[in-house]
Formats: structure tokens, C-alpha cells, sequence
């Protein structure tokens, strides 16, 4: 930058047009938003980038499985000379001199700081990161853009693990870097984190003696701190010659503004990044965890697929318990599909239908078995023949009913309403409880025997709260399903569904996750969104709040101990199994 200002340069494209080369990077790709928007076979969106540094410009693919090819090779990254023509996809593209008028034009004006370049740096550096360069290619984009900002000759971005550690040149433009590392104004700015502008090094004996000034010819330097990851601490050095125009006080306003800026953008793409590895993991964990449509990878879980491996493949006829919304449907469908059986799984909902047409939607009836029955009709349980027969809430099954039921499981024959003769019928049943049967029994509005029928084999699903991290995979898996704009949930909301005690179970959490996911307008959502703030929480029996409390608590206590449940054990005076109950997550 400090010689004679180089011939601008234009890029032509297939159809003639010519794109001025007027900013320190140029995007080429498929996309709208590219500086040069080519459609064509071949081209990716975001395909390639051409970069100007004090070598001139060079050109580099925008991402993973950007063909480019110049002079007839492929390249990672390649230099480009007036006259150089260069492959993006299918695309031929030529980088040519500007003519003479353009180039004086630009010679008069020499300007050290051009109109519109602040944007033309912050438009690069959001649609890098729109295209998730790694981060030090984005920094070095960063440095280069402020030392066109400001009109710097050099400029270094160097970095410390420490206060006191080593210092590093991460990237430079316009001069070898060694000299900046050494420099007591690095270290200044490392160590203070304030800026330092030197209008005048000549004026300070000592300054002009430090090797950066002497080994640059540096007349005038601005030093600003940058603070984002991945380097704990960084400085961006900017310097112009021995006879430029010192750098003003308005630059360092500049400098400073461009730097606190990148360092939001930066750390924003950090956040963006880390909650797409999170959603990432998540799906991998939720793959791995799911069984026939259910999801959870928990002990209790797991236990519960492999009784229903085991179980599936059986003549038994399982009874399924366990609170409202824990998923036994989804185990009834689970142990059919495992069954192997060629037929159907039929289902009926004791609780939601009268006693009447239970009966005549099981059982089926003849023509003219009661008013309005025009046609014979087969029941559910001749449907179910040669599969399964669901029979949720059976507990509600009315007591008239369960004889004709018991017929069907003990003798395996079915009579239709109206008919006399019974039909053979080849059936699984499985059914689903969330009363404990045996007190409907000593009630005596459940048959005994019937109930030992039905009961061959018992299938408990757990609670949600005793489900462990279960929660927070069920959580994204719904959230995913949604598809919103939410994509996450704050570790807030996280800790605060791991705590929820759920009564309601996985019905109660996926629809405060849709319902969630629907209002809210944010990436992540918070506590407030699922209504899982302290007041929102329903009355639940006393028993299940302490449970709920005992686990808050527990986990708590593993949290304050940097995560060590042995340590968290001996904090509370129990051992580690009695801790791993409390978490719900068995002996
Ligand atoms: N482990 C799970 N993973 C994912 N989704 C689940 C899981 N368990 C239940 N669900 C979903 O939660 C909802 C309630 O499940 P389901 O109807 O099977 O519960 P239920 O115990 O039969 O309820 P009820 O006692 O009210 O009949 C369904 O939408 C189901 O898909």
C-alpha cells in the first residue's frame, strides 16, 4: 500500500460484463448475494473468493468441494496476474488491467480512506460468516479490513494465550511480521487492553528505537485490543510509513468501532456454531436413542426395550402401566411391530366411548342386531385377527363387558351382537392401565381372572422425571419437528425442564415445547417460553415435589462440585447409589 497505487483491476465474467475489483474481497458463486453471481452448472452458491493482499490478488475455493482450476490445475489457492484466466465450476473468468483513464483516476484521488470501505469490510466479514470460514481466517479478514479502513501500510494481528505468554503474528499484511511480536506497544495493549494511537514516533526517543518502527520505517502506529475467540487475547498492529500522514484520532475512533464489531460478529457465529454442534449432538444422541418411536436412552428406558424385544416375539398378552402420557400406546405399537404377527394393530379407548358402543365396536353385530344396525358388521376384535388387539385405559372397561372380553382372551372366539354362533379369532392383546388394576379388582369393578388374563406379563413405563437427560432429547426432538426459528433451548430452560416434575409426562412436555416453539421469536428458548417459571408450576401431589425437589437438589450439588457425583455423593452424606436414585436413574 505504501507504493505506487496498483492498476485497479476488473473481472470479467461469461457475458461480458466487467466487475471492478474495488474491495479487499470479491465473492463468486451462484448466490445472490456474491459480488459476481454466476448460474451456471458447476457453480456452488458461495463457490470462491478472490482476495487482494500486497501481493496482489489471489484467488481461493469459498468452501469444501469448490472446484477451481486456473491455468488447468486445481487449486486450494492461487495468485492471479492481469490476463490470468481461471475456472469457477464450468465458468471461465479473466482478471484484466482496468484502462489507463481508471487507473489515473484512482492515482489522483490516492486516497487513504475510501468512501463506503468500513461497509465494504463489515458486508465481507457477516457473509464469511454466513459461509463458516474457521475463525482465524475470519480474524485475518478482520485485519486486513481495518487496516484498509483506517489506510494502514502494515498491519499484524498478534496474539497471547497470556497476559505474559508468548506473543504470535497470526497473519500480516504488507510487511514480514517478525518485527511486531517484540514491540513494547503489543505488549502495552496485551496488557492494559487499551488502545494506544502514536501520531508521532520520531517524537519519542524510545518508541522510535523499538524494532517494529526501525525494521518498518514506521512513522505512525495505532494498537487496538481484539477480543474473541479462539485467541484468549489479540492485538491488531497497524502502522504507516516514515513521510505518510500520521494516523488521526478519528482512525483510532474507527479502528476501535471496527474491532468491538468484529468481536460481536465473532462472537455471535461463535454462539450460532456451538449451538449447531449442540443440536448436532443432540440428533446423533436422539438417532441412537430411539426405539420404534420412542425416545430416551436412559437406564429405565433402555430396560424397557429390551423387555419389549424379548416380549414382542411372545403369544403373552401384556398389560402395560404407567402415569398419563408416558408413552404406553407408543410400547403397545412397539410390542406389536415386534410381534411379527401379519396382522393389524386395532386399538379402542375404553374411557372415551359409552358402554354400548364398546360393545358393538368390539364385538361387532349382526343386521338388525339393535336399532339402525342395517348392515352386519365385524367387530374390532375379528379386525384385529392374526395381530393385536389394543385396549387402552382398560380399567374402564364397564364390568358387563368384561365376560364377553374374557371369551375372547380364554377361549379365542368372538360373538357378534345378534349372533349365536362364535367365530375363531387369533388374537394378541395388549393393554394399557394407568390405575393399578389389582385395586380396581379389590374394588371388584375389575374381573379377577380377567385381569390374569390380560396381565400374563406386566410392562412398567417410567415416569418422564425418572427419565433422567431423557427430558432434554424428547424436548429437541419435538422442537426439531416444529421447524421454527427456535433451535435450542438456554441452559436455563434445560436445567429447568430437567427439574419440571412433569406430571402430565412427554404429552405435558412436547406440547409446552410446540406451544413454545410457536411464540417465541428467539433462536434459544427460555424458562419464561415454556412456562416454567416458578409460579407456572401446577400443584402436584406432595410425594412427586419432593422427588422433584430431592433431584433439583442432587443435581445442584453435582453442578457445585465441577460435575463429580462421587464428590456431590460425599457433599450430602449419601452414597453414590443412593445418589444415582435420587437422579432417577436406578440402583
Ligand atoms: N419416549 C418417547 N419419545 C418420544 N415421544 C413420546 C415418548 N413417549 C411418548 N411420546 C409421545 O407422547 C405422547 C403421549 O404418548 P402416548 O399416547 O403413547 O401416552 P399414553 O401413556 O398412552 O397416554 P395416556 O395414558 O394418556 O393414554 C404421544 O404423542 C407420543 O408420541
Amino acid at each position: 500500500m505504501s507504493s505506487a497505487p496498483a492498476m485497479p483491476q476488473l473481472l470479467v465474467l461469461p457475458d461480458g460484463r466487467r466487475l471492478p475489483l474495488d474491495k479487499p474481497v470479491v465473492s463468486v458463486g451462484s448466490d445472490a448475494t456474491c459480488d459476481a453471481v454466476l448460474v451456471a452448472p458447476g457453480v456452488k452458491p458461495s463457490h470462491a473468493l478472490l482476495f487482494r493482499d500486497a501481493r496482489g490478488w489471489s484467488v481461493s475455493p469459498a468452501g469444501k468441494g469448490c472446484d477451481i482450476k486456473v491455468r488447468g490445475r486445481r487449486v486450494d489457492l492461487a495468485p492471479l496476474e492481469p490476463g490470468d484466466r481461471f475456472r469457477v465450476g464450468t465458468v471461465e473468468l479473466e482478471l484484466i488491467e482496468a484502462v489507463e483513464s481508471v487507473a489515473s483516476d484512482a492515482a489522483e484521488v490516492a486516497p487513504r480512506r475510501q468512501d463506503g470501505r468500513l461497509v465494504a469490510v463489515l458486508a465481507e466479514l457477516s457473509s464469511r460468516l454466513l459461509v463458516q470460514r474457521p475463525p482465524l481466517e475470519l480474524l485475518e479478514v478482520a485485519m486486513r479490513g481495518l487496516a484498509d479502513v483506517v489506510g494502514a501500510d502494515v498491519g499484524f494481528l498478534v496474539a497471547a494465550d497470556s497476559r505474559e505468554g508468548p506473543r504470535r503474528v497470526l497473519c500480516s499484511t504488507g510487511a514480514s511480521p517478525d518485527a511486531a511480536v517484540v514491540d513494547s506497544l503489543v505488549d502495552r495493549v496485551l496488557t492494559s487492553g487499551a488502545p494506544v494511537r502514536v501520531a508521532d514516533v520520531e517524537a519519542d526517543a524510545a518508541l522510535a528505537r523499538a524494532p517494529s518502527m526501525e525494521a518498518l520505517r514506521l512513522g505512525s502506529a495505532l494498537v487496538v485490543p481484539l477480543r474473541v475467540e479462539p485467541v484468549p487475547l489479540s492485538v491488531v498492529y497497524l502502522g504507516r510509513r516514515l513521510g505518510a500522514p500520521a494516523f488521526s484520532a478519528v482512525a483510532l475512533e474507527e479502528a476501535m468501532a471496527l474491532s468491538a464489531l468484529t468481536a460481536l460478529l465473532l462472537s455471535t457465529r461463535r454462539e450460532l456454531t456451538e449451538l449447531r454442534a449442540q443440536v448436532e449432538g443432540l440428533t446423533r444422541r436422539i438417532e441412537a436413542a430411539t426405539f420404534e418411536g420412542l425416545i430416551g436412552e436412559s437406564p429405565s428406558m433402555r430396560a424397557l426395550y429390551r423387555q419389549v424385544e424379548r416380549l414382542g416375539p411372545t403369544p403373552l398378552n401384556v398389560l402395560v402401566t404407567g402415569e398419563t402420557g408416558t408413552g404406553k400406546e407408543l410400547v403397545a405399537r412397539a410390542l406389536h411391530r415386534r410381534s411379527g404377527r401379519r396382522g393389524r394393530l386395532v386399538a379402542i379407548n375404553c374411557a372415551a366411548l359409552p358402554e354400548s358402543l364398546i360393545e358393538r365396536e368390539l364385538f361387532g353385530h349382526a343386521r338388525g342386531a339393535f336399532t339402525g344396525a342395517g348392515t352386519e358388521r365385524a367387530g374390532l376384535v375379528e379386525a384385529a385377527d392374526g395381530g393385536t388387539l389394543f385396549l387402552d385405559e382398560i380399567g374402564d372397561m364397564p364390568l358387563s363387558l368384561q365376560t364377553r372380553l374374557l371369551r375372547v382372551v380364554q377361549e379365542r372366539e368372538v360373538t357378534r351382537l345378534g349372533e349365536h354362533q362364535p367365530r375363531k379369532v387369533d388374537v394378541r392383546v395388549v393393554s394399557a392401565t394407568h390405575v393399578a388394576l389389582e385395586e380396581a379388582v379389590r374394588r371388584g369393578t375389575f374381573r379377577a381372572d380377567l385381569r390374569f388374563r390380560l396381565e400374563e406379563v406386566r410392562v412398567d413405563v417410567p415416569p418422564l422425571r425418572a427419565r433422567g437427560e431423557d427430558v432434554l432429547l424428547i424436548a429437541h426432538h419435538v422442537l426439531a419437528q416444529e421447524a421454527r426459528k427456535a433451535r435450542g433451548f438456554t441452559q436455563k430452560a434445560s436445567e429447568a425442564l430437567r427439574g419440571h416434575p412433569f406430571p402430565g409426562n412427554v404429552r405435558e412436555l412436547a406440547s409446552r415445547v410446540r406451544r413454545a416453539a410457536v411464540l417465541a421469536t428467539d433462536e434459544l428458548l427460555r424458562p419464561e417460553d415454556l412456562e416454567l417459571g416458578g409460579d407456572a408450576a401446577p400443584m402436584i401431589p406432595l410425594e412427586e415435589a419432593r422427588e422433584a425437589f430431592v433431584q433439583r437438589y442432587v443435581r445442584e450439588a453435582i453442578a457445585r462440585c465441577g460435575g463429580s457425583k462421587k464428590d456431590a455423593a460425599a457433599a450430602l452424606g449419601i452414597g453414590l447409589r443412593s445418589l444415582f436414585r435420587y437422579l432417577g436413574e436406578g440402583d
